[in-house]
């Protein structure tokens, strides 16, 4: 699933995850989860995080397919949210994993997301959801990341999805797309 900072993936997965039972990896909340423990390298990431810029390719992708292997044998698929991030991260995970079989493209507006990341921001806690970040996140998103939908529309596998409606009407969208891959 890609979409911009804010524009809802992480609401939409938990959704998926609850009636379709994927297994969900969310790359900024295993690199949160590296921070959280306090090690050295958590530290690193902490500082990168904190600027809104990328974590090295390596270092992700390496913690995605930890928690791919972890899963395999109970895994009845995986939805993997917030990557690839870049063109070539999505070209060293194909390498590496596999190739997708669905892009779901979570699109909105870079005001909503803006909007809707200011109010996450009240309560949660995230020293990324601040104002400076933000922007800094969504200028990276806009430069490095929309290439990658373009890189799999040329493969026909994206499905884009408004998510300026509620949440469940954005939700119907994406049952739809995964429904159509059965
Ligand atoms: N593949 C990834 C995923 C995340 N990050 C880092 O982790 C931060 C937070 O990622 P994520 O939780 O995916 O955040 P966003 O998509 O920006 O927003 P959200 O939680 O709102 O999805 C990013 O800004 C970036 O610094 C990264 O470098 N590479
Ligand atoms: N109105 C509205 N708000 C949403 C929708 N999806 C997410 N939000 C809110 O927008 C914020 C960012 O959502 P999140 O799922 O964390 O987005 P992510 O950054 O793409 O993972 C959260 O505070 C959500 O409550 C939606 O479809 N409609
Ligand atoms: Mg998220």
């Amino acid at each position: 699933m890609a979409g911009g900072p804010g524009s809802g993936k992480g609401t939409q997965c938990e959704k998926v995850v609850a009636k379709y039972g994927y297994t969900h990896l969310s790359s900024g909340d295993l690199l949160r989860a590296e921070v959280a423990s306090g090690s050295e390298r958590g530290k690193q990431l902490q500082a990168i995080m904190q600027k809104g810029e990328l974590v090295p390719l390596d270092t992700v992708l390496d913690m995605i397919k930890d928690a791919m292997i972890a899963k395999a044998d109970v895994s009845k698929g995986y939805l993997i949210d917030g990557y690839p991030r870049e063109v070539k991260q999505g070209e060293e995970f194909e390498k590496k994993i596999g190739a997708p079989s669905l892009l779901l493209y979570i699109d909105a507006k870079s005001e909503t997301m803006v909007s809707r990341l200011m109010k996450r921001g009240e309560t949660s806690g995230r020293a990324d959801d601040n104002e400076e970040t933000i922007k800094k996140r969504l200028d990276l998103y806009y430069k490095a990341t929309e290439p990658v939908i373009a890189f799999y529309e040329g493969r026909g596998i994206v499905r884009k999805i408004n998510s300026e409606l509620a949440v469940d009407d954005v939700f119907a969208e994406v049952s739809k797309a995964i429904d159509a891959l059965k």
